[in-house]
């Protein structure tokens, strides 16, 4: 059975997206069967693993709103082992249209529970809220991932997604666990990159992956071509890191 991991963060622009398809991307290379779930109206995790999203008539919309199959949405990412659930703007209707529906939260679990034995690992982009959708991915997860961007009022914003969490275990996921916060976008020339790695050690300790992200221009232009960073190129610090993490993830059971 695979391992649901949502990525996490109300914040917009941490890393999210950039983490859950290079995350993705690396797992698949290092040989899991993984599948990317699209849950942010942008889709820009779509159009990220390769994906036409002028090319998508069903999308993660059908599966939490009309009930459809996830297979029927399911389609092959542009990496051997990925496959994508895509999200297409439709999907800006969805929070709006779930909240009079019976269940609500747990329409993606419950369609991810038919193909949840097909895959090792399955990785949620969620968009920068703390709505319907993002709730829907935390109901489905067995653990959450936490992009964090290396920047002044790093730790801002974090207690809410916290008590959101805190919400979720209590009322419709017992077991979700935080996977562990993941830094982002360090630049390493400043000062005060390594002052919010201190302050975010010391805010969530263990829970703070080994591995830190730094600004890559590799990582911020391979969306562009809708490659993962892996394909984008191989030999980049961007894809050695989210190689690292893919292994730090893998590591941690
Ligand atoms: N390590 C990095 N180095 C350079 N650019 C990066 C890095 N990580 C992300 N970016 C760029 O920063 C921008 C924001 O990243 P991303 O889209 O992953 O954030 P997000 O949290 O998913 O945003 P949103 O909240 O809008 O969904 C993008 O243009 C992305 O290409
Ligand atoms: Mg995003």
């Amino acid at each position: 059975m695979a391992k649901i991991i949502a990525v996490a963060n109300q914040k917009g622009g941490v890393g999210k997206t950039t983490t859950a398809v290079n995350i993705s991307a690396s797992m698949a290379h290092i040989g899991k069967k993984v599948l990317l779930v699209d849950i942010d109206p942008q889709g820009n995790a779509t159009s990220g693993a390769g994906i036409e999203k002028g090319d998508v008539d069903e999308c993660v919309y059908n599966l939490l709103v009309e009930d459809i199959n996830i297979k029927q949405i399911i389609r092959p990412a542009s990496i051997d082992n990925l496959d994508v659930v895509p999200a297409t703007i439709n999907l800006s209707g969805a929070e709006i249209e779930l909240v009079p529906t019976i269940s609500r939260e747990i329409r993606l679990k419950k369609g991810l529970s038919d193909i949840e034995d097909d895959y090792d690992y399955i990785f949620i982009d969620c968009p920068p809220s703390l709505g319907l959708l993002t709730i829907n991915a935390l109901t489905a997860a067995d653990s959450v991932l936490i992009p964090v961007q290396c920047e002044y009022y790093a730790l801002e914003g974090l207690s809410q997604l916290l008590n959101t969490i805190r919400l979720v275990q209590k009322h419709l996921n017992h077991d979700l666990a935080i996977e562990g916060v993941l830094l982002t976008m360090l630049d390493a020339r400043t000062n005060l990159g390594l002052q919010v790695i201190e302050e975010v050690k010391k805010y969530f300790r263990e829970k703070v992956f080994q591995t830190i992200i730094p600004r890559n221009v590799r990582l911020g232009e391979a969306p562009s071509h809708g490659l993962p960073i892996i394909l984008h190129d191989a030999k980049s610090r961007g894809a050695e890191v989210y190689l690292d993490l893919a292994k730090e993830v893998v590591a941690g059971g």
